[in-house]
């Protein structure tokens, strides 16, 4: 069963618990939150106080994305205001081992994260270590981007890792994803997808979700 995982970077941030509710009554598997520091990435957005006040009002997992440099000096603090899985860009972290043993010392779930530049060989060492894999399928920075087809290979390389080493992580996808681009990132191997402007930018969000489940043959 394919997850869709919101991301409330394309929500009213005036509204912001009514936007969750209103993603969470439509189906969505898990909140995803992205957060930015500025440096990273040319944006900043969310940080720990946001997760905190957000936790209550969800019984689904949050999502972190953490878009930011040094990221071992704020995972204690992601882990404490209630995230439930907490995903790490390779392309900071010196010490990727030690990272997610970080995460998973705070008592969170571990994910990775590469950007569509960064090649899949070098998340292969981390891999069994991993709940969760991120591919990126756009930079960094901002919603709704377009899709970077060239992905897609990366995709397909990790999830055939995935089969040889047995191992279970989950495979999402970031990044211009819609019902057009959905069945791609499915057909390549992915199962978690993130879908921000495709179910905020529309008014009915279960028929958002609705559409890109069908899209990839899925339904709630
Ligand atoms: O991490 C990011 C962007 O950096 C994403 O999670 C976006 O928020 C996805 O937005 P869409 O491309 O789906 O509009
Ligand atoms: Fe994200």
């Amino acid at each position: 069963m394919t997850k869709i995982a919101p991301s409330i970077l394309s929500a009213d941030f005036a509204n912001l618990g009514k936007e969750i509710a209103d993603v969470e009554n439509g189906g969505a598997d898990y909140i995803h939150v992205d957060v930015m520091d500025g440096h990273f990435v040319p944006n900043i957005t969310i940080g720990p106080l946001i997760v905190e006040a957000i936790k209550p009002v969800t019984s689904l997992p949050l999502d972190v994305h953490l878009m930011i440099e040094n990221p071992d000096a704020y995972i204690p603090m992601f882990a404490n205001a209630g995230a439930s899985i907490l995903t790490v860009h390779q392309e900071v972290c010196t010490h990727l081992h030690r990272t997610v043993k970080l995460i998973k010392d705070n008592g969170v779930k571990a994910g990775v994260v590469i950007n569509p530049a960064t090649p899949a060989e070098t998340i292969l060492p981390i891999l069994p270590e991993v709940d969760l894999v991120l591919v990126m399928t756009v930079n960094p920075g901002f919603g709704g981007q377009s899709f970077i087809q060239s992905t897609l290979k990366k995709i397909e390389q990790i999830a055939a890792w995935r089969k040889e080493m047995n191992l279970k992580f989950e495979l999402e996808v970031d990044g211009g994803v819609n019902k057009d681009t959905a069945k791609l990132c499915i057909d390549a191997g992915a199962d978690v997808l993130v879908a921000g402007s495709a179910v905020f930018n529309k008014t009915d969000r279960r028929h958002a979700i609705e559409d890109i489940l069908s899209a990839v043959g899925d339904s709630k």
